[in-house]
């Protein structure tokens, strides 16, 4: 069963070649001086894309397909040379179907001077669905409805924005996107994800597709989104679903997963950044549901 999917997933992928020290604040033992990172026997890297025009104007954008600002073309750059100081190299890359994700992996191998991988695309690793928020400012749904309520939709686990009706402005425009054609039917369309359902559609990806390649001992880089991402550094660190709320991954600054063979972290993610510009940047996303 698992094996069928898994066919039928690299099947519907749209393989193509493209051309293309701070720890993280979140954990207790990420906050550690200067000792030697371990190095385990698998490496994970993964981008949350650069900026985009949508989180430049602070709206919920989920599976809207805003392109980076030129700030998030900057960070992709500054991505790339981050990767390329690290002398982190990949053997293959990951991406979502939205244009932000691979805008930004495209920018960062070409500016860390990659040599050419094949990149894989899908819609497993789209940002979660924002449903009925989808276009809105964060900070007037603040204002309109409450920070609590507004926290609840961004960072709960398992509640989900309200669904996105077909009436909805951009409802069209994502449905009826060619993208999507061969690869979800309109009924298997999601009208909202919490996390929870996020997971759910992301984590049989990550094992059926990233992890044997991982195991096969392939440099993996996955370049996605906000939360699909915090879905898989969940599952890999084991993060309650209470703590969970607290991780806010910033835009365009690339972390580092050591894995042991089992594929569990030998630490904490890594990002590859100046830990206080990590830090402000954790927070300022954070930030972004407040009503001002
Ligand atoms: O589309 C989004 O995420 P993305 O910018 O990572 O693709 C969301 O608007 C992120 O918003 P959130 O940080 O309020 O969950």
């Amino acid at each position: 069963m698992l094996a069928l999917a898994r066919n039928s997933w690299c099947g519907q992928l749209l393989c193509r070649v493209a051309n293309i020290e701070a720890r993280c604040p979140f954990s207790k033992s990420s906050s550690g001086g200067k000792q030697a990172e371990k190095k385990g026997k698998y490496r994970i890297v993964m981008v949350r894309h650069g900026e985009s025009e949508w989180n430049q104007k602070n709206l919920f954008c989920g599976w809207f397909d805003a392109k980076l600002s030129e700030k998030g073309q900057q960070e992709a750059c500054a991505a790339g040379k981050a990767l390329k100081d690290a002398k982190i190299e990949f053997d293959v890359a990951h991406t979502s179907v939205l244009t932000r994700a691979q805008e930004t992996l495209r920018a960062a191998l070409k500016s860390s001077e990659h040599k050419k991988i094949p990149v894989c695309t899908t819609w497993r690793l789209n940002e979660r669905h924002y449903g009925g928020l989808t276009g809105l400012n964060k900070a007037e749904t603040a204002k309109k409805f409450g920070e609590e309520k507004v926290k609840i939709w961004r960072r709960s686990f398992d509640t989900p924005p309200p669904p996105m009706e077909k009436d909805h402005e951009y409802y069209a425009c994502i449905v009826e996107d060619p993208r999507y054609k061969d690869q979800l039917k309109p009924e298997e369309f999601p009208k909202s994800e919490s996390l929870k359902l996020t997971i759910e559609r992301t984590l049989p990806y990550w094992n059926e597709v990233i992890v044997p390649q991982i195991k096969d001992g392939m440099r993996v880089l996955i370049a996605a989104h906000g939360n699909s991402l915090r879905g898989v550094v969940k599952h890999l660190e084991c993060i309650s679903d209470k703590d969970i709320m607290s991780l806010n991954l910033p835009t365009g600054i690339p972390f580092v997963y050591e894995l042991d063979e089992s594929l569990k972290p030998l630490a904490t993610l890594k990002f590859l950044g100046d830990p206080e510009t990590v830090k402000k940047a954790m927070e300022s996303v954070a930030n972004q549901g407040k009503a001002k």
